[in-house]
């Protein structure tokens, strides 16, 4: 029987609450396949696991107040020993496009500072090449024009193509925890995330980019023929 997206996100989220141990510091993601998987963390930490939570969102420590699920943050607990999150693409080598729900610097910091980092998703996220989805990139609100241009030019000198547009919320530039802008810039195809992301990462009024390489080590895929996993 075919899966609806919910029950993929469910399952993904399971199979991701496998890997957490009594004990544990955790990441936590934004999104919802990580609320599922948040959801279900609550449930085992109502019968008596412990765990401590730093949440890569203002949403998600909200669901995990709900939950009673203990958080902690990274001055308290600067080490953690995984995270577990969602993704908008998942390519070779688990380099992953992150940000659509706009918790991408966050959820960077996060997983940086994780031992392991665990990413869930539905296969339908699992590509070839990245990005058919757009690219949050994060963007400080002052001098935005000209950031803008210095990423048009930058995507130029590396021969990508690139349309890009504000994300905006209610007709307003939406704002990330941090105070910033995104700006969601669509490249079509990004056959070198780590070299598009140090070259984006070199502009001034970018803070952060929606590329994450190098961090996740384990991908759970949720389809509906099961459970697959990815090791990078
Ligand atoms: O990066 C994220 C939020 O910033 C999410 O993990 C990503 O957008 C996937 O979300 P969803 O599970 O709702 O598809």
């Amino acid at each position: 029987m075919a899966l609806d997206a919910k029950a993929l996100k469910i399952a993904a989220g399971q199979a991701a609450l496998e890997h957490v141990e009594d004990g544990m510091k955790l990441g936590i993601g934004t999104g919802s396949t990580a609320e599922e998987f948040i959801r279900l963390l609550g449930v085992r930490v109502g019968e008596g696991l412990k765990v401590v939570g730093v949440p890569t969102s203002e949403r998600t420590a909200a669901l995990c107040r709900q939950l009673s699920i203990p958080l902690t943050d990274l001055d308290e607990t600067p080490r953690l020993d995984l995270t577990i999150d969602g993704a908008d693409e998942i390519g070779p080598e688990l380099a992953l496009i992150k940000g659509g729900g706009g918790a991408l610097l966050r959820e960077k910091i996060v997983a940086s500072a994780s031992r392991r980092m665990i990413v869930i998703a539905d296969e339908s996220k699992h590509v070839a090449t990245l990005g058919r989805f757009p690219l949050p990139v994060e963007v400080v609100p002052f001098g935005l024009r000209a950031t803008l241009l210095a990423i048009e030019k930058t995507a130029e000198r590396l021969g990508l193509s690139l349309t890009h547009e504000m994300r905006l919320a209610d007709g307003k530039p939406f704002v990330t925890d941090g105070g910033h802008f995104i700006l969601d810039a669509s490249f079509g195809r990004i056959p070198e995330p780590r070299a598009l992301a140090q070259a984006l990462n070199g502009i001034p009024g970018v803070v952060e980019t929606g590329l994450f390489t190098g961090l996740a080590s384990l991908a759970i895929l949720a389809g509906g023929d099961g459970i697959r996993t990815i090791d990078a």
